[in-house]
């Protein structure tokens, strides 16, 4: 095989033109790479928007040495079916000026309020991001959380007499920008940094919902050599991801004038009210991933697709979203069939590899937002439990007992599960009574105890599939 020596750099591609900045955004993971930047690039390459953005890390550790490394450009390898027709397209992305670490270079961030041209912001801190810290500083070189590092260069955006920005959050959390306009409203008030800050804040600033769809695995860590080799260059921060995108912006009309995505041919909304996207969303899509993640593990599975592929599994995941999900959303049925049968093509998606573990991050949280609403609802409305969603249920607490699969999510929720497990007969009423991890006390609810506790039996005495292919027929 050929030995790469050269990196990816504006002088390995001199022809990759540099844009004005006009947008800030906080976050330089895979996803906004491969999807805000992304689509900067396609409205660029139409001469739609002659932007780039600048981005921010929002913690100290981060991608800002690799991507100065070379010059700030990446590639997004787009794999999948679309539209019927295969993809497989490699695109160098030069929308991304430069990375700033706020944690080092203070200065240079807090200078970006200066600038008349950033007229945007956006972000994706992941969902513990945008989170009031009590006790975060005005002070801090930088302040620790994002609202507050956000609430500082607004401040002093403020103080320069300048105008505002639209700010759109890409968090995958309801009504994301309404949360964030909150905790800076709420630092503005805990910093006193007066009445007239917080009016221009309201005034002179849009805080948009928005929600993202793209799936993004990252960095194609068992290919990379080989694609390198295809490519002729190095490049450590190459992105992988499916070509289906939709982004739906809570905004004003507007912003579809002055952020052309839709005009770009780009598969984006702008509308007043965003909430049935999300509910389609974050029940069919994130739902069922969350769903199979723990059943497919305990199997010994290791990817999306491998759930997929496996008659059992992916009958159950049909079964799942047709019988339990979608009869529970206040949606036309037969638009969220489509949807649904749109959702099931691209997690079968045979080019990329999206790990189980990758979506098992912080399951527990995500349980609660994608799927313990709709168990909720089929209870009340049918007067029993969704058995699909149940025995995933209990295969995501006996996950936590944390013998069978890797776990990941906060010490505080491991340690309560560890306290819970040490006494194996109580542990589904110690834990489905605990208010903190579910909102709620959860041993109330009619047969939900005793469910559990079959399910934890039958599963921890045949393997997952076992239990599944009884329930799927
Ligand atoms: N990967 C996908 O398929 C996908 C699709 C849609 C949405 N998302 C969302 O994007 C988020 C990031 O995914 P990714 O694939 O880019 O991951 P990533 O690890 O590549 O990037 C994570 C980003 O979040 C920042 N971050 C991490 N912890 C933080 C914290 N505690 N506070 C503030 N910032 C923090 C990091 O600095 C980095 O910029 C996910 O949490 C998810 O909500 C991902
Ligand atoms: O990104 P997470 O970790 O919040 O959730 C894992 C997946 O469900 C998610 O990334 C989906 O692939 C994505 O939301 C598709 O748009």
């Amino acid at each position: 095989m050929t030995i790469m020596t050269n990196r990816l750099s504006r002088s390995t591609h001199p022809e990759l033109t540099l844009h004005p900045e006009r947008m800030i955004q906080f976050g330089e993971g895979n996803f906004m790479r491969a999807f805000v930047d992304w689509q900067l690039q396609q409205m660029n390459n139409q001469g739609l928007f002659n932007g780039s953005a600048v981005l921010v890390q929002p913690i100290e550790q981060g991608l800002g040495g690799f991507m100065a490394a070379q010059d700030n450009l990446y590639t997004v390898l787009l794999n999948g079916i679309m539209d019927n027709q295969t993809v497989n397209s490699r695109e160098i992305i030069s929308s991304v000026s430069r990375v700033i670490n706020p944690y080092t270079d203070y200065e240079s961030y807090l200078a970006l309020a200066e600038k008349d041209e950033l007229e945007f912001i956006t972000s994706n801190t992941t969902e513990a991001g945008i989170a009031y810290l009590p006790g975060d500083r005005a002070d801090g070189t930088p302040p620790k959380s994002f609202p507050g590092k956000l609430t500082a260069l607004l401040h002093r955006r403020f103080e320069l007499g300048k105008k505002g920005f639209v700010i759109i959050p890409c968090e995958l959390i309801d009504r994301n920008g309404e949360k964030l306009q909150e905790i800076v409203q709420q630092y503005a008030a805990d910093w006193n940094l007066g009445g007239e800050f917080l009016q221009w804040l309201k005034e002179e600033n849009t805080f948009c919902c928005s929600l993202v769809d793209r799936i993004v695995p990252g960095y194609p860590r068992d290919k990379a050599a080989e694609l390198e080799a295809e490519l002729g260059y190095l490049d450590n921060v190459m992105v992988t991801a499916e070509p289906f995108l939709f982004w739906v912006i809570e905004g004003p009309e507007s912003l579809a004038e002055r952020l052309p995505l839709a005009k770009a041919g780009l598969n984006v909304v702008v509308t007043p009210d965003m909430t049935p996207y999300r509910e389609r969303k974050v029940h069919l899509l994130n739902g069922p991933h969350t769903a199979m993640v723990p059943l497919g593990l305990l199997a010994g599975l290791e990817t999306v697709e491998d759930v997929m592929n496996d008659e059992t599994f992916s009958r159950f995941v049909k079964q799942l979203i047709e019988d339990e999900l979608i009869p529970m959303l206040d949606l036309p049925a037969e638009e969220l069939l489509s949807y649904a049968g749109a959702v099931q093509e691209r997690f079968r998606n045979p080019f990329i590899r999206h790990e189980l573990t990758s979506i098992s991050l912080n399951s527990i949280s995500k349980f609660k937002t994608r799927l313990l609403p709709v168990l909720l609802r089929y209870q009340q409305e049918r007067g029993k439990l969704p058995e699909r969603i149940t025995l995933a249920f209990a295969a995501l607490l006996l996950s936590y007992r944390g013998d069978r699969v890797p776990l990941q999510d906060s010490p505080e929720i491991l340690e309560i599960f560890t306290q819970a497990w040490s006494d194996p007969a109580s542990f589904a009423g110690t834990i489905l009574s605990n208010t903190s991890l579910w909102g709620q006390d959860l041993s109330l609810l009619t047969g939900l105890e005793a469910e559990i506790n079959v399910h934890l039996q039958q599963l921890e005495q045949q393997d997952s599939r076992a239990a599944l292919q009884q329930l799927v027929g």
